[in-house]
Formats: structure tokens, C-alpha cells, sequence
């Protein structure tokens, strides 16, 4: 393995990681929203968004009227077809094939559990520029309890940022949770995960892989990313599947799923959010050995260039990198390339 240098920014205080990774985040989204928006909104069919799970609730509703699923789209062409006797049914049929069915812009993002979801809480709720209702929210990993459980991933990030988001004000993110009767079966579970994320990217990169636009990711002390272990080879070396299931996890609940590093390699951005003198050691080791293969220096490896880390000084104790002062945008902005 070559050594890869990802971008450090380092801080004091946790709280000021908060910041900074929330500025990161708002910058991640308008980037995704700004370039392709001004084009599309004029010449967008009027079909209206509908969330696939506002909150979490209804993961079985339509994503939204522009990115059908299958079975949506042909039931749309085959009704094209029939409808062709009218002139006005005709006539609007014309007009959806000519526009070819824009695909509303949306930030996609995926988030890890642990100590990030109180990152994300500090940081994100308190920032007024933040398009809720443009975001698809996807989990990196997601341990199998219920989702009442203080273990949740997707239970926790509810509690602590879905349900206190303003969504009067806001609007309201679409959220993409595994199947929580599948908790007892990981397998199926994991399965079932990678349908949602083939639906919920269909059409956008050809669905060869999904490409989000930030992945945000933590690290434990014994440095596991998502729920990809040091020592799971087979996992970490996983090239086909979007998401594996886990079992026998050395740490927290044993069951879990897992997006691979494929996934995450391919995003546009990818972010480690790591604090806390605990950590130290083992970004020691990540950032001056990367030849030991632990899965965040194969993701600094892998997406390499695209990779920041957002570190307060405490886990950042006798370890050898460059840090960098993380530069905050002006609201709203996006003209950096970080
Ligand atoms: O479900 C999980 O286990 C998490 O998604 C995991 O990958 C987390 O990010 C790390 O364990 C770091 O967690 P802490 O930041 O709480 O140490």
C-alpha cells in the first residue's frame, strides 16, 4: 500500500469539530444542489416530490415523482401507449419524453452511528442553511436491534437530529433505514438494504455503483469504520456487494450490516469525525502505518484526494501528520474545492 496523506483539520474542542464538520456538511450540499438546479427547475414536469420515508416511517412509498422505480416506469410508458388516442393525453406524453423526466437534485449523504450522531446534533441544528427536504439520508452501517434500542444507528440519529429537525421551516429529509423486521437475519437484512440503496440511486451513475455525495464516517478504538472490522478480511475485501451483513462483531451488538468500501470509496466526499484521547492510538496507526491495512487507511488509500479528517487534538496526541486549519465557508457558499 502507498502512503496517502488524506487532509487533517484539527481542533481544540470537540465542539469546535462540531462546527467545522457542520460547515463541511452544508458545503458537501450545495455543492450537490447548486450546479445542475437552475437548469432543471425551469424545465421540470410538474410531478411533485414525495418522500420515501419522512422520518423513517414509510419506507415503501415512491422516492419521488422524477426517479421512478421500475414497475413506475413502465407502468408510466405503458400508459403513454394507450393514451396516445387523446391529442391532450398525447400531447403531454410529448412533452414528459422530451423533457426525459428531469431527476430532482438531492444531497445524498450516508452517516455512521456512534459519537457522530452528537457531532451532527451540535452542529447541524443550530445552521439555518441547511435544505432538509433535499436530502436523502442513508446509513453506513446499522447494528440489528431494534430501533427503540440505544444501539440504533438509525433509532439514535432520529432521536437526536430527525426528530428535532424544524421541518415547518425546513422541510423534511427523505431517510432510507434498514428493514427492522429483519433484524434476526442478517443476510436478508443486508439484502434488503442493498435494494433500497439501488432504488434510491437508480438512474443517477447507472447504478454500477452509488455515489453519494458526502460520506461521513467515525472510528473506534479498535478501528472499525461502519460496521467494517479490522480482522473481517472477507468483508474489507468485498468488491461485488453494496452491503455485507456482519455477524459476531468483536464490539457493540454482534449483528449488524455494513456498506462496503467500494461504497464509500466511490463518494464524492468522504469524512472521518473522530475525538477523544482514546482514539489516539489508533490513528497513530492509521495515519503512520497504512500498511497494516486497518479500513480507514484502505478508504484514505482508496479515495484518496477525497478524504478529510476532522480530529480534535486529543486524539491527535503523538500522532505524525500535517494538520491542517480547517478554513469555515461564508453561508452559503460553495466556491472552495476541499
Ligand atoms: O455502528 C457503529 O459501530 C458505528 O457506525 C461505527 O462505525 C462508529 O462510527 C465507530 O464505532 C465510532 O464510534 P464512536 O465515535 O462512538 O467511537
Amino acid at each position: 500500500m502507498t502512503t496517502c496523506v488524506p487532509k487533517v483539520f484539527a481542533f481544540h474542542e470537540f465542539s469546535d469539530v462540531a462546527e467545522a464538520v457542520a460547515d463541511y456538511v452544508v458545503y458537501a450540499q450545495n455543492i450537490a444542489l447548486r450546479p445542475k438546479e437552475s437548469n432543471n427547475n425551469s424545465k421540470r414536469p410538474s410531478i411533485s416530490s414525495t418522500s420515501v420515508v419522512n422520518n423513517g416511517n414509510n419506507l415503501n412509498a415512491p422516492m419521488d415523482g422524477l426517479s421512478l422505480d421500475k414497475s413506475s416506469r413502465s407502468s408510466s410508458r405503458s400508459s403513454s401507449t394507450t393514451s396516445a388516442s387523446t391529442s391532450i393525453s398525447h400531447q403531454s406524453t410529448v412533452t414528459v419524453n422530451k423533457l426525459k423526466r428531469p431527476k430532482e437534485i438531492r444531497f445524498k449523504i450516508a452517516i455512521s452511528g456512534g459519537s457522530l450522531i452528537q457531532v451532527l446534533h451540535e452542529g447541524l441544528l443550530k445552521r439555518t442553511d441547511i435544505r432538509w427536504d433535499k436530502w436523502d439520508i442513508y446509513f453506513a452501517d446499522e447494528r440489528l436491534v431494534p430501533f427503540e434500542s440505544s444501539e440504533s444507528n438509525y433509532g439514535q440519529s432520529k432521536r437526536k437530529i430527525l426528530d428535532l429537525i424544524d421541518t415547518e421551516k425546513y422541510g423534511t429529509p427523505n431517510v432510507f433505514h434498514i428493514d427492522e423486521s429483519l433484524i434476526d437475519d442478517p443476510q436478508e437484512c443486508a439484502d434488503a438494504y442493498e435494494k433500497v440503496l439501488i432504488k434510491g440511486f437508480a438512474g443517477r451513475d447507472s447504478v454500477k455503483l452509488p455515489m453519494f455525495d458526502l460520506f461521513l464516517l467515525g472510528c473506534a478504538p479498535d478501528g472499525h469504520i461502519a460496521s467494517l472490522f479490522p480482522n473481517f478480511q472477507d468483508n474489507l475485501r468485498e468488491k461485488y456487494a453494496w452491503v455485507v451483513p456482519v455477524e459476531n462483531a468483536p464490539s457493540g451488538p454482534s449483528n449488524r450490516i455494513s456498506l462496503t468500501i467500494p461504497i464509500i470509496c466511490h463518494s464524492h466526499r468522504v469524512s472521518f469525525v473522530v475525538e477523544g484521547a482514546v482514539k489516539a492510538p489508533i490513528i497513530k496507526t492509521i495515519m503512520e502505518r497504512p500498511e497494516k491495512g486497518l479500513p480507514s487507511s484502505i478508504v484514505n488509500e482508496g479515495a484518496a484526494g477525497r478524504v478529510s479528517w476532522f480530529v480534535d487534538d486529543d486524539a491527535l496526541n503523538d500522532v505524525f501528520v500535517l494538520k491542517k486549519k480547517y478554513k469555515f465557508r461564508e453561508v452559503g457558499s460553495s466556491n472552495t474545492t476541499t
